[in-house]
């Protein structure tokens, strides 16, 4: 949740970059442009603009992707004969990692379907529109009983796009910047201190980005894209690489890069304490 609060702002500008399209005169010259407009028109509500269902989704997300490496990391050993304690080899981590995508991705959708739409539903409102949506549980309730929960799972298939490769990379950097730092210093990656866990979680972030940024810019577009407008992923890609070429596909890179190292090195910290209460309490 923390690193939600702290990351919003920024994600925030991250999809309403993404959502730009070409034809019409940019609104954005950039990601401070971005997030100074935003703070001028519409304050520190408008920076936290769909928050709510990042929020509320946050916490079963970062349960089920644990939980979801822990399974991955159980078939992994099975398939070896391994010990459920012996340690994995970077294959497995990024097996497990990208298994980790699968059952995360039935919260993981939803929410971002519903984010997308409120973030960038300031825009309708700058065109003199009305807001379309009064909040998470309205978007969520329209959406439904307009297009039934299809609509609601819109960009599923986009979501396990990104997310399958982000998580094997997510995972991975994290365990091979733990194991190089702990063999560095002569120690078990258990009795790293909490600055290296909170910088192999910085580094953890940036690769995921590194692999998520241009399946991201497609689900961003496809989630809040009008009804129709599209014919799929396929249509989307093809639509972005004729109208705007292929620099496109790397939108928000800028905002999603400056967000990842301290949201996941709040995350992976966030992580490795419980699990030590958890062993203490044990
Ligand atoms: C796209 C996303 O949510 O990535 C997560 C990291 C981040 O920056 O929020 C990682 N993971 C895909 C494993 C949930």
């Amino acid at each position: 949740m923390c690193s939600t609060l702290i990351g919003h702002p920024i994600d925030l500008v991250k999809v309403r970059m993404q959502t730009q399209s070409a034809g019409t005169k940019p609104a954005f010259n950039g990601t401070f442009d971005c997030l100074s407009q935003t703070f001028k028109r519409e304050g520190v509500r408008g920076l936290y603009r769909g928050v709510s269902a990042p929020m509320t989704a946050i916490a079963p997300i970062y349960a089920v992707v644990f939980w979801g490496y822990d399974m991955g990391g159980r078939l992994a050993r099975k398939n070896y004969d391994m010990q459920p304690n012996e340690p994995m080899s970077l294959n497995m981590i990024m097996f497990a990692g990208g298994f980790s995508a699968l059952p995360t991705t039935a919260i993981m959708a939803p929410s971002e379907r519903i984010k997308c739409l409120l973030q960038v539903q300031a825009n309708e409102i700058e065109k003199g529109g009305k807001p379309k949506y009064k909040g998470m549980v309205d978007c969520g309730v329209k959406l439904f009983r307009e297009g039934g929960i299809r609509s609601v799972y819109k960009g599923t298939l986009a979501t396990l796009i990104r997310d399958v490769p982000g998580s094997v990379a997510w995972f991975g950097a994290y365990e091979v910047v733990k194991r190089k730092l702990a063999e560095v210093q002569g120690k078990e990656p258990g009795e790293l201190s909490p600055l290296n866990v909170l910088f192999a979680g910085g580094c953890g972030g940036i690769a995921n980005w590194c692999v998520s940024i241009p399946p991201d810019v497609v689900k961003s577009r496809y989630q809040t894209a009008p009804e129709g407008m599209y014919k799929g992923l396929g249509d989307v890609a093809a639509t972005l690489m004729k109208e705007e070429g292929p620099a496109a596909f790397f939108k928000g890179i800028g905002p999603a890069m400056i967000r990842a190292f301290p949201a996941n090195a709040a995350c992976f910290l966030g992580m490795e304490l419980s699990r030590s209460m958890l062993a203490f309490m044990d």
